[in-house]
């Protein structure tokens, strides 16, 4: 009888995080990551970032929300619900103490249209969050909590000892040890529920994870482009 295959030992998370190493590197590399990190990046791309970041938060604490409620273990469902709360509490607080502070108030934030970029990601895990097996959807949120804990850990590293650096407190959110905690706590999850899933499942997970990865970047790129409608010409003013 021939032997069987040996099980392979590899978790998802660990698989996922190899094969999206090259995007993950060209993360950190964005001129948009470099500059913020140097504390170059104008007020503009960071306002730009802010108020696109505030968009998707909207959508992505839906997106838990709804993660929340299809979980069937009850310790998932308090995890989300808990993480759908913090990303509009202390994150909102965190846009808007900065807008504040560079004078844009309410009105001005509702004046801007959303970006594509921004429209597609918060799109695309709506849709998941809607339509896709409980697996995939856990897969689709990971990138946002492990990509920023990656990014801020890295930022902090590089501006170490600058206390009057201009996005402080920006990194220091990222780079907190408590928010490592909840990375670690959704990483379980995605293992959990990968290592019962079937291969097919186990593959729309890999996919969602690369996705979302993709439009992580796609999202910091967008900011320093500062991405346009391109048939907004076309269109009349709302009146
Ligand atoms: C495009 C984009 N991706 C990820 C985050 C980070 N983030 C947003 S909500 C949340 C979890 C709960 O706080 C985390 C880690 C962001 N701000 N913007």
């Amino acid at each position: 009888m021939p032997e069987a295959e040996p099980r392979t030992t590899e978790s998802f998370c660990d698989a996922a995080w190899a094969r999206t190493a090259a995007l993950l590197d060209a993360i950190h590399g964005h001129p948009f990551n470099t500059a913020l990190g140097e504390g170059t990046l104008s007020r503009d791309r960071f306002v730009f970032y802010l108020v696109q970041d505030g968009r998707y938060l909207a959508a992505y604490a839906k997106t838990l929300a709804t993660a929340a409620a299809r979980a069937t273990d009850p310790a998932d469902a308090m995890f989300f619900a808990q993480s759908a709360h913090t990303a509009l509490a202390v994150e909102r607080a965190l846009h808007t103490g900065y807008l504040d502070g560079f004078g844009m108030g309410a009105e001005d934030v509702a004046a801007v249209a959303t970006s594509p970029t921004c429209l597609a990601y918060a799109s695309y895990l709506q849709a998941t969050a809607l339509t896709a097996p409980f697996p995939v959807l856990v897969a689709a949120v990971l990138p946002c909590f492990w990509v920023y804990q990656d990014v801020g850990t890295a930022l902090l590293e590089r501006t170490a000892g600058l206390d009057d650096h201009p996005y402080r407190t920006w990194i220091s959110t990222y780079s907190d040890p408590a928010f490592a905690a909840s990375v670690t706590q959704v990483r379980r999850i995605a293992d959990r529920l990968a290592a019962t899933a079937d291969p097919e499942t186990r593959r729309s997970m890999t996919e969602a994870f690369c996705r979302a990865t993709e439009y992580e970047w796609m999202f910091w790129d967008s900011a320093w482009r500062l991405e346009t409608w391109p048939t907004g010409q076309w269109l009349t003013t709302a009146g």
